[in-house]
């Protein structure tokens, strides 16, 4: 909560003309019983009716003042809240930015979807609401039971003796309803999730015809939804009838005591109908209560999931200073050095005991079967994850001497499974090179065998690819994906098994291209094809290395990589 209260101080200006504001309204409230008293005993009682006039008018001009009051509080009010949400979604979504993998990792996607958009509209609707009214109720409490003392002690006693209870009654439901909504916006977490696989899914789901089952799931999540919001909010419905209960009686005994008081002349009637006035406004306000608690316990719950988003940790800071002069060319451009890894909350090693280097200019296959370790290697390379053993040097240089973002600008990266942006292919393209002119792209795209595609497009760049290029097919995608990271020219290129949608004739006219680029290259693969185009292949097994070497001397000694070898041959034949 700390954290999420730094936010809110940086509109302790806005926020304090808006409870100054909401003062005035308070005032006004608590004016009304104490004039209405005037006017009955003075006016009323007296027959006088220049003073009901006199204060008659006073109490409209108060209620206009609480109007205006009440619209500049809202302006001010909304004005807060709105900046606070956006403050705190920006805050969110920059801390997740900067997060490791491994701490990205440790949160669900749609929980981090939720805890953006759901969570911090809760804490801007109670924030909004605490400046509006939720501040308010408290006061006018606290207000009313010292008017109704100032005017008659005796009978506000009957008052104070229902609070106490009322208050720890109240405290005990917070406590209860903060934990009951935090369990209602972890719901909200897995219906997110559930719809975002779905919609993500959706062409799995038609073709196994599984629409009838995820509805299911889906109903179930939404069940269990709407059961945990019914409880947290039951808890509710009973504070409610509890309070009348409380306040009632307590009404009754003023009406009851305070009659006796007025036949006996110890009191007048006006005192009695102001005090009821106030008992009235008080009970308005505990009933209030029921509101507040439930809104205030959903957004306690809400912070406290931004704030482990905000205190979670980051990237470690790194110390290197940054190194802008390129950085020495060497002929190992990279090398791994009994490098072993396992995942963070894994005991498993992914990758053991892996030696091999890459010489400048080369360009090197890595095969294995799937699950050996081909893309952890490249995690480690991007600095994603450091080594549990073992070192990596790029150009010589530790990686852990380089600064991430330096890194990553000599390696270009193309992913297994090609990202693309909602936007043009332009921007697409663009996206990790924002210098690059329009030849620089169309240059990219015709090495990346993705030009024609796009000219034959209405808009041919200007082409807006939907949520995730669904409009590409998967190997225009791959192609433009690659384009992508080639328009960087970084000095060494990483693809991870990015022409596997690619025809044979296709992928030849890339590879033909690709090897013009004076760039090193690592290249994971399924296909011996283009493995045999590589100066050396890199052949895991079970996260070690099976075998390193050329094709022909991989055939010589490598038993697993001559099986491969023939099984593809024979999957040719079998084609052919
Ligand atoms: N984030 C992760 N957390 C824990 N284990 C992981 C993670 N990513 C991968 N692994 C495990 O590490 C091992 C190596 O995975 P990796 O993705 O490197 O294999 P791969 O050879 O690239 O497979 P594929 O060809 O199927 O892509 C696998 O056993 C996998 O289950």
């Amino acid at each position: 909560m700390k954290t999420i209260i730094g936010f809110i101080k940086a509109y302790k200006v806005p926020a304090s003309i808006a409870l100054l504001l909401m003062l005035i309204e308070l005032m006004v409230e608590l004016a009304q019983p104490l004039l209405i008293r005037k006017i009955i005993d003075e006016g009323i009682v007296e027959s006088d009716i220049h003073t009901i006039w006199f204060w008659g008018t006073i109490m409209l001009l108060l209620a206009l003042l609480a109007f205006f009051a009440g619209i500049i509080n809202s302006f001010f009010s909304g004005y807060a809240a709105q900046n606070l949400a956006f403050d705190l979604r920006t805050a969110l979504f920059r801390k997740v930015q900067s997060f490791s993998m491994t701490t990205f990792l440790r949160f669900p996607t749609a929980s981090l979807i939720t805890r953006m958009t759901n969570d911090v509209t809760q804490v801007q609707q109670v924030f909004f609401m605490s400046l509006r009214v939720m501040l308010r109720t408290p006061l006018v409490v606290i207000g009313s039971l010292i008017m109704a003392f100032y005017i008659n002690p005796s009978l506000a006693l009957y008052l104070v003796v229902g609070v106490p209870f009322l208050l720890i009654f109240m405290y005990l439901m917070v406590k209860k309803s903060i934990k009951q909504f935090s369990a209602v916006q972890k719901r909200v977490d897995r219906i997110n999730t559930m719809i975002q696989e779905n919609l993500q899914a959706i062409r799995l789901i038609k073709a196994y015809f599984r629409g009838k089952y995820e509805g299911s799931r889906f109903e179930k999540a939404a069940f269990l939804l709407k059961h945990d919001t019914s409880k947290a909010l039951r808890l509710m419905e009973y504070i409610q009838p509890i309070l009348l209960i409380v306040m009632n009686i307590a009404l009754l005994a003023v009406l009851w005591f305070g009659a006796g008081k007025v036949s006996t002349g110890q009191a007048k009637i006006g005192d009695l109908a102001a005090i009821v006035n106030y008992t009235m406004r008080l009970t308005g306000s505990f009933s209030m209560f029921s509101f507040i608690i439930m809104l205030f316990s959903r957004a306690k719950a809400s912070a406290d999931r931004m704030e482990e988003i905000l205190l979670a940790e980051d990237m470690p800071k790194e110390k290197i200073p940054y190194n802008d002069v390129l950085i020495e060319d060497k002929d190992d451009v990279i090398e791994f050095k009994n490098v072993s890894f396992h995942y963070p909350g894994t005991t498993t090693y992914a990758l053991q005991n892996i030696s091999f280097t890459c010489r400048k200019g080369e360009k090197i296959a890595i095969m294995g079967a799937t699950g050996s370790g081909k893309s952890t290697i490249f995690q480690l390379l991007l600095k994603f994850y450091d080594c549990s053993e073992g070192e990596i040097f790029v150009n010589g240089r530790n990686i852990t001497d380089w600064k991430a973002e330096e890194l990553r600008q000599y390696l270009g990266y193309v992913p297994q499974q090609s990202l693309l942006f909602t936007g043009t292919i332009a921007e697409n393209m663009r996206w990790g090179a924002t210098a690059a002119t329009e030849e620089d792209i169309e240059k990219a795209a015709v090495q990346a065998q993705i030009h024609t595609s796009i000219t034959r497009f209405p808009n041919k760049y200007q082409t807006r690819v939907g949520q995730k290029g669904v409009n590409l097919s998967g190997g225009q995608k791959q192609r433009l994906s690659i384009a992508r990271a080639i328009l960087r020219k970084p000095p060494i290129l990483l693809f991870d098994d990015s022409t596997s949608a690619l025809d044979v004739k296709t992928e030849a006219a890339l590879w033909e291209e690709l090897d013009t680029i004076s760039a090193t290259m690592l290249v994971i693969t399924q296909k011996i094809q283009t493995a045999k185009g590589a100066n050396r292949i890199l052949l895991l097994d079970n996260g070690t290395v099976a075998a390193f070497g050329t094709h022909q001397e991989l055939l010589g000694s490598s038993t697993l990589y001559s099986k491969i070898v023939r099984s593809q041959a024979e999957g040719e034949k079998y084609n052919d």
